[in-house]
């Protein structure tokens, strides 16, 4: 199947994902001074005290935290979207080093890691009803910017000796992702795609404007997972990212001035 190599990585994705060259793929190079303000965007919403992680799976593209979503327990209101979408998991994108791996960028400006938090649509009845529907998902995309440790980002990373290779998966209970976010949730929006196979066209992009810290000790961790099966050949998890697409006419609307 897909990855993200020389033969079967983002270039070669329209071999079988012909939506690869669609009119809203994701990601997108915003270009902030393109952006526009839109004082009709309600503050975004986070409910996740509530929130209840099971577990976390390494599965062979990222590591992925799942949580409980049969229930309203972390929710996504407000912002740009209208009704309640439910947070299913958080996973992130990373660089072989830190000059690179956010899938978004900020006027050409690449991150070492962006966090994306997945929400589906409560109007459908899960999220394989609604990963493929134009108001399935909302994601909102963290930056993740070299600085101090980030302790939050700590326990996630304590877990990465467990789930080193594709399909392992451990327990991560009580986990509040809350502790991944900025203080300020200005964001930027656009209508846009999954950024990885199937690339559907059902994503309400929620990019926010500041990120939270990670060492570069951190993102050193981030790479020991592997992408390989236990057993085979280890090939390091690392340049899991998709470059910017295009816009194609897109207007990207801003929550501040
Ligand atoms: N990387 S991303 O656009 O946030 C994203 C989110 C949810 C996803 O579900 C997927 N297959 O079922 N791919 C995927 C990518
Ligand atoms: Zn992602």
């Amino acid at each position: 199947s897909w990855g993200y190599g020389t033969n079967d990585g983002p270039a070669k994705w329209a071999d079988h994902f012909p939506v690869a060259n669609g009119p809203r793929q994701s990601p997108i190079n915003i270009v902030s001074s393109q952006a526009q303000f839109d004082s009709s965007l309600k503050p975004l919403k986070l409910q996740y005290d509530a929130s209840t992680s099971k577990d976390i799976l390494n599965n062979g593209h990222s590591f992925q935290v799942n949580f409980l979503d049969e229930k309203d327990n972390a929710i996504l209101t407000g912002g740009p979207v209208t009704g309640t979408y439910r947070l299913k998991q958080f996973h992130c994108h990373w660089g072989a080093s830190d000059d690179k791996g956010s899938e978004h960028t900020v006027d050409g400006v690449k991150y070492p890691c962006e966090l994306h938090l997945v929400h589906w649509n409560t109007k459908y009845e899960n999220f394989g009803e609604a990963v493929s529907k134009p108001d399935g998902l909302a994601v909102v995309g963290v930056f993740l910017k070299i600085g101090s440790a980030n302790p939050r980002l700590q326990k996630v990373l304590d877990t990465f000796d467990a789930i080193k290779a594709k399909g392992q998966q451990t327990t991560f209970l009580n986990f509040d992702p809350k502790n991944l976010l900025p203080a300020s949730l200005n964001f930027w929006t656009y209508e846009g795609s999954l950024t990885t196979p199937p690339l559907y066209e059902s994503v309400t992009w929620i990019v926010l404007r500041d990120p939270i810290s990670v060492s570069s000790a951190q993102m050193a961790k981030f790479r020991s997972l592997l992408f390989s099966l236990e057993g085979e050949q280890p090939c390091r998890m690392c340049d899991n990212y998709r470059p910017p697409q295009p816009l194609k006419g897109r207007k990207v609307r801003s929550s501040f001035k």
